[in-house]
C-alpha cells in the first residue's frame, strides 16, 4: 500500500508538487500520469527516500522508506536511469544487489530466467541494450520479493514484446495481491494495464479515479428498425437522444439498458456501440479543463 498526503516540494520559490494527495491500493495496478515537468519523478523519488519533502508524508506499507527494515523486502523501484556499472555483468549485478540489500542471492537465476535474460547473464551490462537494462532493472526490484513496486517509465526502451510481457508482469504482481504504482507518458500502453489512474499536472493532482470511472460509457450509438419508438422509449427511461444520420446517440444508459428497453418496445436493433473514451482523450480533457 502506498499513502502519498499532502506532499509537497519546493525548489526555490518553484513549487514541482503541491498538495498531492492518493493511493496505491494493494491489488492493482495504478498509473501516475502527467506531461513533462508535472511533477511525477518527484512524488517517486521522494516515496523511494531520494529527495527529501518540503511538506506533507509518502508511505510505503504505512512507514516513511527510511524508516523500513530491509527497504528491498517491501519495495522494489525501477527508476529512469539504469543503475548497474557497466562492466559488471547482469549476474553479477543482482548477487551484489541482493548482498547489498540484505536479501538473499538464491533468487538470482530464477529471476535472469524470469525476466527473459538467462542467455545474456554473462555479458557486460555496458553491451545491453535498453530493453535489456530495462528488464534487468525489474529484476533488480523483484530480488527482496517486495509487494509493493514503483516504475518510473519503465516501458522506455522496451519492444513490443517487451511491452506485453512487462504488462503480464504488473498484473501478476497485482493479482498476487501486491500494489503497484507506474509513471508513464505513454498512455495507450499504460490504458492496457491499469486499474486506477492519478493523474498530474504542474505538481497539483488533476484527477484520481478508477480507470473505468474516467473513461465512463460517455454514450451509445444505437441503429434500430424504428428509430422514432426507440428514442421515445429511451427519453421516457431519462436518457438524452440525438438522431444522427440513421444513428441515435444516446447519453444515460448502459448499453444493457438500452438493448433491453429496445426488446421491450419491440425494435430490433441492428446497431449497437457504446463509445468509450481512452486514456488519452481523459487524460487531454482533464490536463486542459484546468
Ligand atoms: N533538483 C531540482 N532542482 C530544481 N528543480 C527541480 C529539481 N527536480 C525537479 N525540478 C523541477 O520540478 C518540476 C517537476 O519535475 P519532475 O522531474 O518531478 O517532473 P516529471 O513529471 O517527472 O517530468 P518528466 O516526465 O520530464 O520526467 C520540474 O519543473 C522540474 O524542473
Amino acid at each position: 500500500m502506498i499513502e502519498i498526503k499532502e506532499l509537497t516540494k519546493t525548489y526555490g520559490r518553484m513549487d514541482a508538487v503541491r498538495d498531492v494527495t492518493f493511493t496505491a491500493e494493494p491489488g492493482r495496478v495504478t498509473g501516475l500520469l502527467g506531461m513533462n515537468g508535472s511533477g511525477k519523478s518527484t512524488t517517486l523519488r521522494i516515496l523511494l527516500g531520494l529527495t527529501r519533502a518540503t511538506g506533507g508524508s509518502a508511505l510505503i506499507n504505512g512507514k516513511r522508506y527510511r524508516d523500513l527494515d530491509r527497504p528491498l523486502t517491501h519495495v522494489g523501484a525501477v527508476l529512469e536511469q539504469g543503475l548497474s556499472h557497466p562492466g559488471q555483468s547482469g549476474y553479477a549485478h543482482l548477487v551484489t544487489q541482493s548482498l547489498l540489500g540484505g536479501v538473499g542471492r538464491d533468487r538470482v537465476g530464477a529471476l535472469l530466467e524470469y525476466v527473459g535474460l538467462e542467455d545474456a547473464a554473462t555479458k557486460r551490462t555496458g553491451d545491453y541494450s535498453l530493453g535489456m537494462r530495462q528488464r534487468l532493472a525489474v529484476a533488480t526490484a523483484l530480488l527482496g520479493e517486495p509487494n509493493v513496486l514503483v516504475l518510473d517509465e519503465p516501458a522506455n526502451g522496451l519492444d513490443p514484446p517487451g511491452m506485453a510481457w512487462l504488462r503480464e508482469m504488473l498484473r501478476a504482481h497485482a493479482d498476487n495481491g501486491g500494489t503497484v504504482l507506474i509513471s508513464s507518458h505513454l498512455l495507450a500502453e499504460l490504458e492496457q494495464v491499469v486499474d486506477d489512474v492519478v493523474i498530474i499536472g504542474q505538481g497539483r493532482i488533476l484527477a484520481s479515479a478508477p480507470l473505468a470511472e474516467l473513461s465512463g460509457t460517455a454514450r451509445l450509438r444505437v441503429r434500430g428498425s424504428d428509430q422514432t419508438r426507440l428514442a421515445e422509449a429511451y427519453e421516457k427511461a431519462g436518457a438524452t437522444v440525438v438522431p444522427a444520420n440513421d444513428l441515435l446517440i444516446v447519453s444515460g444508459l448502459t448499453p444493457e439498458e438500452a438493448g433491453d428497453l429496445a426488446l421491450a418496445v419491440q425494435v430490433a436493433v441492428y446497431e449497437l456501440m457504446a463509445e468509450t473514451q481512452h486514456l488519452e482523450d481523459v487524460f487531454l480533457s482533464v490536463a486542459e479543463g484546468r
